[in-house]
């Protein structure tokens, strides 16, 4: 049993490296060795792998930047965040009043305690007050090594006060640039790595990134936060072979304190979860500006440079923790949506039918209440939620934005005169799933473009749900399916009898059925949802034929 976990331990970790394009191949061997111990201990406990970044960085005592940024930034993104603190800042929005650097020893010390016992992914640093520092978290690396290094070579804040001399900068280069996986200058800081090289323009980013690069470091990212003159905020990713120009809209606010070290956590959190470099580069990016978004108006101080909310509109929720993808397609395999007249008349409540259609194999719920008072279809929505986080089953909310919000749903099923799905997305964040519902390519087409996750396609066949909707076929689904890169699933008069044809289509992208009547019009709920999982899984299983 020992031996198994050990191995499949060993397995994980050259997985990762292979998928996150991360080359440690001299430490591979290593790695596992120093791996073996844990894995085979923690086996006898407990067998839940927590994606882990360990920060190496300065704590801010205005909460903005640093240790206190990096935590928040791993906890928006559902990664385990341990800490090292190099040195305690005495911070706030106006500037840095003072620094009282920890002790080598000290640092060493907290390091030690981290790394000899837990399981680290990925380490991310921040503030590293002197070469020292550097040189003891080198040789702890080398010791305990981890899947990949992000390095943020913090030398001065926002505010302009030093945080890290010049001295710090052959500490840089010499060991820590060569061993990391990426390396995220700002403008300034990738000027004194170049020993003050003018970095500018776009093209100066360019030709800085090229050059950090030949220093040592796998990947390279010189942000453009400070580019003057920039109408987006533009990034420059460099993998050693190809440029990437990262844009994002340049959001007007004050409250940017801290984008630098919650970019490094963020690229580090995604590392953890097994993403690829650019996928997580792309992904630290899109939060930043989300996050930047949502905070543009807050006050917190009064100083000029403030912070910006990691965690109060990004509420994750607990089944989408730990690495999982926030949403994944295959969950559309058997959909069921409720209706309040339906279970009116079988006398049921919403919370019971969602759970029978649960324990029949529904793979996600769509509460659709046309005629229910705001007030009961939170509460309903609440207890819906609770069974549905019990089981590992998404449950989202028809057109109810606000309803989703409220209860904390894992999103929302828009058709198309209800809100704008881009309006949704930024009402609900980047984390939620938002479906739509299209009956043409070109509604499919713009649904990709408004950043749906899914696709609701229909009415297949008719159907007494909705009145006056015009049925497409299985021909008006196909040409659904084959316009669009957005999962599909087909609802819409699909039951028992006719949701193998439906599915034996076999479109790559057509994920499974929504059903209301099949399910919630009969005296059974849990009899009838078994029923049709079972015709669903024989099809697929004919179909893998
Ligand atoms: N006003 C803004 N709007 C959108 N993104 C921004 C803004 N300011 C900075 N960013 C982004 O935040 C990240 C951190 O960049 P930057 O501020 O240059 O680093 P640092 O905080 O280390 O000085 C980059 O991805 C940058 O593009
Ligand atoms: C302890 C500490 N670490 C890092 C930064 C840099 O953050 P920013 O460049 O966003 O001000 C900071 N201000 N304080
Ligand atoms: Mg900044």
């Amino acid at each position: 049993m020992a031996y198994a976990q050990v191995l499949s331990g060993i397995y994980s970790i050259s997985f990762s490296q292979v998928e996150s394009g991360i080359n440690h191949k001299k430490q591979t061997q290593v790695c596992m060795e120093m791996h073996k111990d844990k894995y085979s201990i923690s086996s006898e406990h407990s067998t839940m792998k927590i994606p882990h970044v360990l920060s190496v960085a300065g704590s801010d005592s205005g909460a903005g930047a640093g240790i206190q940024a990096d935590l928040k930034a791993c906890a928006a993104r559902g990664v385990y965040c341990s800490t090292v603190i190099t040195a305690v800042t005495a911070q706030n929005t106006v500037g840095v009043q003072g620094v009282d650097i920890v002790s080598d020893d000290f640092v060493a010390k907290q390091l030690r305690s981290v790394l000899s016992d837990m399981q680290v992914d990925v380490v991310k640093t921040g503030m590293l007050p002197s070469v020292t520092v550097v040189n003891i978290l080198h040789q702890n690396l080398r010791e305990f090594p981890v899947r990949a290094l992000v390095v943020d070579p913090v030398m001065v804040s926002t505010s302009g006060d030093v945080l890290a001399g010049p001295s710090i900068l052959t500490g840089f280069r010499e060991e820590l640039l060569p061993m990391a996986d990426i390396v995220t200058p700002n403008l300034k800081e990738a000027s004194a790595l170049l020993g003050g090289l003018k970095v500018e323009t776009i093209s100066d980013m360019r030709s800085a990134a090229k050059l950090l690069h030949d220093m040592g470091p796998r990947n390279v990212l010189v942000k453009g936060g400070d580019l003057p003159d920039s109408l987006d905020a533009v990034d420059i990713f460099f993998d050693g072979e190809d440029f990437y120009e990262l844009r994002s809209s340049r959001l007007k606010t004050h409250n940017t304190h801290g984008t630098g070290c919650t970019l490094a956590s963020c690229i580090a959190a995604e590392l953890a979860k097994g993403s690829s470099m650019l996928l997580a580069v792309k992904a630290a990016k899109c939060f930043i500006e989300t996050a930047l978004d949502y905070s543009k108006d807050i006050v917190i101080g009064n100083g000029p440079q403030g912070p910006f909310d990691h965690l109060l509109r990004l509420k994750r929720n607990i089944r989408k923790s730990y690495g999982q993808d926030r949403f994944n397609p295959n969950d559309l395999f058997l959909y069921a949506v409720t209706d309040s007249g339906m279970n009116r008349k079988w006398d049921r409540s919403i919370s019971d039918a969602v759970k029978a259609a649960i324990e029949g194999g529904a793979t996600i719920v769509q509460l659709r209440e046309k005629d229910i008072e705001t007030r009961d279809f939170l509460e309903a929505a609440k207890s819906c939620l609770e069974i549905c986080r019990h089981h590992g089953v998404p449950l989202l909310i028809n057109d109810r934005i606000d309803i989703a919000l409220a209860c904390d749903a894992d999103g929302v099923h828009l058709g198309q005169s209800d809100m704008p799905a881009h309006v949704a997305r930024t009402l609900l964040g980047p984390e939620k799933i938002i479906g739509i519902s299209c009956k043409t390519p070109e509604q499919a087409q713009q649904a990709w473009t408004d950043g749906a996750d899914y696709i609701g396609c229909g009415g297949v066949y008719p159907t007494n749900t909705k009145a006056n909707n015009p049925t497409l076929g299985l021909d008006g689904l196909k040409s659904v399916c084959s316009s669009s890169k957005l999962p599909v699933v087909a609802i819409g008069g699909i039951g028992i009898s006719n949701a193998g044809p439906v599915m034996a289509m076999d479109m790559p992208n057509l994920k499974g059925v929504a059903v209301v009547s099949a399910l919630f019009d009969k005296e059974c709920v849990l009899t009838e949802t078994r029923k049709l999982h079972a015709v669903l899984v024989e099809t697929a299983a004919t179909i893998a034929k």
